[in-house]
């Protein structure tokens, strides 16, 4: 049964399309936490006071100990999940160093645009994959 819920929260959620020489970093959510295994852009939720930016650069740092460069946003996205919405904010970035740590994800790998279909994303990225497969078709 569906449960009636008057009030939902919504969660804005930025992350990253991370993109060196050609090729998308993909990371896999671990296994302990909610939609265990599926692949994400990396990124988190937004705290009280941060602008998307703010959100974006600690929690890749937090997750990934790297800092990002934002290239440009894609447009937003919204998963309902029940009792709460969540509102994906892409953004195409680069890195600015190179060595990372994984602190959160089971792991990551890199691949092409055309590759990043193959993997078993959570359900609101297919929107974020397509905006970026237009962006990318646009700027060829
Ligand atoms: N970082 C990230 N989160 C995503 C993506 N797509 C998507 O649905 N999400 C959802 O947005 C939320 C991000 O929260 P989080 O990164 O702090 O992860 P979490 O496991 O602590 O969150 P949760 O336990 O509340 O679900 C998660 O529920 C995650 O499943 C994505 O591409 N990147």
């Amino acid at each position: 049964m569906d449960t009636y819920c008057p009030i939902k929260l919504v969660v804005r959620v930025p992350c990253a399309i991370i993109e060196h020489e050609g090729l998308v970093l993909a990371a896999q959510r671990s296994a302990h936490l909610s939609f265990p295994l599926k692949w994400e852009f990396p990124g988190g939720k937004q705290e009280k006071n941060e602008t998307d930016e703010q959100t974006l650069y600690r929690e890749i740092r937090e997750e990934l100990d790297v800092d990002i460069e934002i290239i440009r946003p894609l447009p937003e996205t919204v998963k309902d999940q029940g009792w709460r919405e969540i509102v994906l904010v892409p953004f195409i970035c680069r890195l600015k160093s190179f060595e990372m740590t994984l602190s959160e994800h089971e792991k990551i790998l890199w691949l092409g645009p055309e590759a990043l279909t193959e993997l078993d994303w959570t359900e609101g990225d297919w929107d974020i994959i397509r905006h970026y497969n237009e962006y990318l078709s646009v700027k060829r």
